[in-house]
């Protein structure tokens, strides 16, 4: 196959990249601030275009003006005017109402308008119930071309029919090739770094099963609370927003098997082998195995905040802002294995990490010292997600000193900081400009999200029908304390990390 010219050098081909969605939180924060960076790195071809696309009455110069102040809000004393400039020649604006069929063909004049051999990427940054609307009115304005990409917003559906039903929608329009769905845990780097930690090292690969590992704890807390997205929010809750995607990569890049080599297909069929293994609750696992919680009034930052009901405006909300559960993985590497998850909101710390806590020694043969541990503690891998990108690996030393042999826990600490000595970038960046390059290696595949669907759903079933509300915690807190019933239930506890 011969490439057409704007696809060659680096593989960053030249794009006309369509934002529907263009004035929202979503691209104002995330991916403006993501194309200024890539800009800076010199990443986007010249040809390539920014297309905005809302029914705000704006036209090129006026969405520039938002994006200039978006870059300088965002991107703040770092901001290099002679990039900001160079950005925003890219961009342009058009009026459009994508629940109506009227207007497109603005879109479609200045398509074609462009560089002929331009990639086109449309990022679908709205609500979900526009994706095939949005994917309808470009078919019919005859501008998905084979090499057209489409990028979806989680969440896909909230169920699994309706995620299915998102799915067969936009399936009409782009095969499932050019279908890139975002879940940006998987960009972000100490997320990738854990897959070259396990597969291009050989030490922990012996370690990493049911034999040698007791259990798994993923832990993703945020001290924001629902703020502005209020109204995405309680139609969601935690489960949906957080577990249902990010929290369940996670656990699928910890327990997947080594792909043949990394390619677009070879990661995504482990992962969905994971998925496929979790083994299905009944409804006793649910009631048994999982904790819903909502925050109540309490401290973000040492200042009082209302509870979740109170910054909703809804008294009558059933909603959680907070999950634990206890998944297993019912394989031959993990079996009998327990991953316990949890996340919430306005909890007392911003913290995302992944605990792999292994066996205790089986025999304990130093004697023990008054003032020491009794005996070597479990050896635990922390992998530091955000903030502090790292990881320690948490061990048993003797203490200096003669007169007896004293144990003391010590840790091997990699910092990314310290490491490399260079900014991390944002989970967007990564993505964005492997949709341009068309890898969707690091996007969720139409199997993946509905099998995680196929997962939750039982627990979404359940707890609709248990009339036990949301277990109140704190604003400010750990969660609710039936979190912690959950897992020293089993003997064990939730490993907090020392950073905070
Ligand atoms: N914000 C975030 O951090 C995250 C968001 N997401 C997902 O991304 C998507 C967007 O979220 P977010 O940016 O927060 O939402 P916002 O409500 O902030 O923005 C929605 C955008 O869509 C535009 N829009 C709404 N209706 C139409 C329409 N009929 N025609 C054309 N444009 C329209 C709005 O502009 P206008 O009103 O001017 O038309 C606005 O630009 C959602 O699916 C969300 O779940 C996912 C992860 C994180
Ligand atoms: O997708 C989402 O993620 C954010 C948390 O992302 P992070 O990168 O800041 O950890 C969460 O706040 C939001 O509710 C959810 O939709």
């Amino acid at each position: 196959m011969t490439l057409p010219t704007s696809e060659l050098a680096d593989g960053m081909p030249t794009c006309d990249f369509t934002i529907v969605g263009a004035t929202g939180d979503l691209s104002l924060r995330k991916l403006v601030p993501a194309l200024y960076r890539r800009e800076a790195e010199d990443q986007l071809r010249p040809g390539t275009r920014i297309i905005g696309v809302s029914r705000s009455d704006l036209d090129d110069d006026g969405y520039r003006a938002v994006v200039g102040e978006a870059l300088a809000h965002h991107i703040g004393d770092e901001l290099d005017p002679v990039v900001v400039v160079r950005l925003l020649a890219r961009v342009h604006h058009l009026v459009l109402d994508a629940a109506t069929p009227d207007g497109w063909h603005l879109l479609h004049h200045l398509l074609k308008e462009g560089d002929p051999d331009a990639v086109r990427v449309f990022y679908l940054a709205t609500a979900p119930a526009l994706f095939g609307p949005i994917c309808h009115r470009l078919d019919e304005i005859g501008v998905v071309d084979p090499s057209a990409r489409v990028v979806l917003e989680k969440p896909i559906g909230t169920d699994l029919a309706s995620a299915r039903a998102v799915n067969d929608a936009v399936g009409q329009v782009f095969d499932e090739q050019q279908i890139f769905r975002i879940d940006h845990y998987l960009g972000k780097e100490s997320v990738q770094n854990l897959l070259v930690t396990r597969f291009a090292n050989t030490f922990l690969e012996p370690l990493w099963n049911s034999r040698w590992v007791d259990h798994v704890q993923i832990t993703v807390s945020e001290t924001l609370g629902v703020g502005e997205r209020g109204d995405y929010y309680d139609g969601s809750g935690a489960l949906r927003d957080m577990v249902q995607n990010h929290l369940l990569q996670l656990l699928c890049l910890v327990a997947m098997e080594p792909p043949t080599y990394v390619g677009r297909e070879t990661v995504r069929d482990e992962k969905l082998k994971v998925l496929q293994a979790l083994k299905p609750m009944s409804a006793d696992d649910v009631d048994r195995d999982t904790v819903r919680g909502r925050y109540g009034q309490g401290l973000a930052d040492g200042v009082a905040v209302p509870s979740y009901t109170e910054e909703l405006g809804r008294p009558g909300s059933a909603t959680e802002t907070f999950v634990a559960l206890r998944a297993e993985v019912q394989n031959w590497r993990w079996a009998g294995v327990p991953f316990y998850l949890r996340t919430g909101k306005r909890m007392d710390r911003k913290i995302s990490e992944i605990v792999v806590v292994f066996k205790e020694p089986p025999h304990a043969m130093f004697p023990h010292h008054e003032g020491t541990q009794p005996s070597p503690a479990a050896n635990r891998l922390h992998i530091q997600v955000q903030p502090d990108e790292g990881m320690q690996l948490h061990m048993t030393a003797k203490e200096p000193g003669p007169g007896g042999i004293r144990l003391r826990p010590v840790s091997l600490d990699l910092s990314y900081a310290t490491a490399f000595d260079a900014r991390m970038p944002d989970a967007y960046e990564r993505l964005l400009m492997d949709v341009i390059r068309g890898n969707p290696t690091l996007f969720m595949r139409r199997d993946e999200v509905e099998a995680a669907w196929t997962w939750v759903e039982p627990i979404l079933r359940r707890w609709s029908v248990t009339p036990d509300r949301p277990r109140r915690y704190p604003a400010g807190t750990s969660g609710p304390t039936a979190a912690a019933t959950l897992i020293e239930r089993d003997g064990r506890t939730w490993q907090e990390s020392d950073h905070d």
